[in-house]
């Protein structure tokens, strides 16, 4: 069967890092960055920059679905995250907080390149909604308010959960417990990384 997807596997390493909203990906991204040396993409990060960008033709779009805690849709995601991966000198790269939805991960993987490794921070709601409480009392992010949580953590369950279910066939997908501090959980986290890569 030939692939039609732009960039290989054997080429590139491309691991997503899901997990609800609050999880912890960013969090410990951070840290496989400086373990691992990957480029560390959030998709979150990615839309609230084209949000911003003056110009932009999806600037309105991208500020109503953050706000509503929706998902924006597929092809304006991925072209922002393929671009980034194209510009960049590195062939490893961190994508978190995306794939949200079967949709995206099915178009990603066929188009672009397909995943090597996907970890799945799990938590609950209770501690996530405390973390993003606090989280919002500095970020500014508009949608850190407790009413737009609760639309994201909709979103979630509804939408990019059947992400992971679907990944876990592919035997790719490794669930973390997060509810523990941050270095707990990145010692969980670590040694799936070192199993398969070299540290910097
Ligand atoms: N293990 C942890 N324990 C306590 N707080 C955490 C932990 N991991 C992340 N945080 C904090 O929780 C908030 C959400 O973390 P973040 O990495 O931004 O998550 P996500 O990208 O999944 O939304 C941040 O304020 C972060 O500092
Ligand atoms: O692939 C993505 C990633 C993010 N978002 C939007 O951006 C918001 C914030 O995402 P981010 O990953 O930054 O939030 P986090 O999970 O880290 O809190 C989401 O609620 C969505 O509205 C999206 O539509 N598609
Ligand atoms: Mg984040």
């Amino acid at each position: 069967m030939t692939s039609e997807a732009k960039l290989s596997k054997d080429d590139m390493t491309v691991c997503f890092i899901l997990g609800g909203p609050g999880s912890g990906k960013g969090t410990q991204c951070a840290k496989l960055v400086q373990d691992f040396g990957f480029v560390h993409m959030s998709a979150g990060d990615l839309l609230r920059e084209e949000q911003q960008r003056p110009g932009s033709e999806y600037g309105e779009l991208i500020q109503n679905c953050i706000k509503e805690g929706k998902i924006v849709p597929s092809e304006v995601t991925i072209t922002l995250l393929e671009k980034k991966i194209i510009e960049s000198d590195s062939n490893r790269f961190l994508i978190d907080g995306f794939p949200r939805q079967l949709d995206q991960a099915l178009a990603f993987e066929k188009e672009v390149i397909e995943s090597t490794l996907i970890i799945y921070l799990e938590c609950s709601e209770e501690v996530m909604l405390k973390r993003l409480l606090k989280r919002g009392e500095t970020s500014g992010r508009i949608d850190d308010n407790k009413e737009t949580i609760l639309k994201r953590f909709k979103t979630f369950l509804e939408l990019s959960y059947p992400v992971v279910e679907h990944f876990r066939k592919s035997g790719k997908v490794h669930t973390v417990p997060c509810e523990d501090s941050v270095e707990e959980v990145y010692a969980r986290v670590k040694p799936i990384f070192a199993e398969l890569f070299k540290q910097k």
